[in-house]
């Protein structure tokens, strides 16, 4: 079952606005404005070259923004005066007892997952291959560990706070390889695991950061049915019961239309809609410019509806069937 309510304009919690990245003299995000809803999974669509990593990129830190604002809001209910007063600080974040803000923009990548609670997964695996499943989670929680040990060889010997968080790490891991149904393969290189288990397993990495925001680039990419399946399981459960908000990039539009609350859709770096599942579906602008139209009727659409192109050439076919 979808959830009803608009969260997105009720209690966001990633607010992007007027975001533009330019790469010479291309425009891959013109002016792009939207909001992430808190404990929604919304996706991200669009043809290929739409735009869309470029975005990922830039709330996850990998890009600065050419302009604009990407506001991360934790505790519920953030004042929108809260964002303004720190736009106009200069600082990175700011808190009160309630409620934390965060400008993406303006903070390094490693600071926005430990410090503004984003975590994210790529297009193309990026597992520590050589290491143990069970490592590679350990790893994810490294920031963490260090800071317990008081960052002295001392702490890291025998502090019990030490000691605690060590144990609370693989406790945290193994509770994840369980959600993942990963635990039996613990001990086992992650180069080993077929790919759709280091699908899983990048998932589970990505949770042991204690994310308020999961970003999943095209997670459904070369999984059979009953995977894709089983992902869908595994994101209802992350947003039901660890109340983390969910942003994905995804071809397959089986599990987009699924499991989505929200759907903002791309095409040449602007946004051409913006809702359910439902509104997204029906939009004749979406039909047109992505949804598995031939190339003659997609300019027409684009015609109509006044798209500019970028500039860069469009791989075709970028619909449902390319990556699934
Ligand atoms: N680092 C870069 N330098 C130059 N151009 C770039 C860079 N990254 C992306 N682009 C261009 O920006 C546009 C948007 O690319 P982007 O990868 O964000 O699209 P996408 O919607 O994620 O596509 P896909 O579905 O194929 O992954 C494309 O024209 C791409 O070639």
């Amino acid at each position: 079952m979808l959830k009803k309510s608009a969260n997105w304009s009720l209690d966001p919690v990633l607010t992007v606005e007027h975001l533009t990245m330019r790469f010479g003299g291309l425009t891959a995000v013109d002016d792009l404005s939207f909001n992430v809803g808190r404990g929604d999974i919304t996706a991200l669509i669009g043809p290929n070259g739409a735009g869309k990593t470029t975005v990922f990129n830039c709330v996850t830190g990998f890009y600065k923004p050419t302009e604009g604002r990407i506001a991360m809001r934790r505790g519920r209910n953030v004042p929108d005066a809260m964002i303004d007063d720190l736009t106009r600080s200069g600082k990175q974040f700011e808190h009160d007892k309630e409620h934390a803000v965060y400008l993406l923009e303006r903070m390094a990548d490693f600071k926005i997952t430990e410090v503004a609670g984003v975590a994210r997964t790529f297009q193309n695996i990026r597992l520590f291959g050589g290491m143990t499943v069970l490592e590679n989670l350990l790893v994810a929680q490294h920031n963490k560990l260090m800071n317990a040990s008081g960052l002295t060889i001392g702490g890291l010997f025998g502090l019990p706070g030490y000691r605690r968080s060590a144990a609370a790490a693989k406790e945290k891991a193994i509770e994840w390889l369980r959600h993942t149904r990963l635990l039996e393969r613990a001990d086992d290189p992650a180069s080993d695991l077929p790919y759709g288990a280091q699908r899983r397993l990048e998932i589970a990495r990505a949770m042991c950061t204690d994310p308020a925001l999961l970003c999943l680039d095209e997670p459904a990419a070369g999984l059979n049915p009953r995977e894709s399946a089983e992902l869908n399981t595994l994101l209802r459960y992350i947003r039901d019961t660890h109340e983390v908000s969910v942003l994905l990039i995804e071809h397959d539009m089986g599990v987009v239309m699924e499991i989505s609350d929200h759907i903002i859709v791309l095409d040449y770096g602007k946004k051409i809609s913006d809702g359910s599942a439902a509104d997204v579906r029906d939009d004749p602008k979406v039909i047109a410019a992505y949804l598995g139209v031939d190339d003659e009727e997609v300019e027409e659409g684009e015609q109509d509806l006044g798209v500019k192109k970028a500039g860069s050439p469009r791989a075709t076919g970028g619909g449902q069937g390319d990556t699934a």
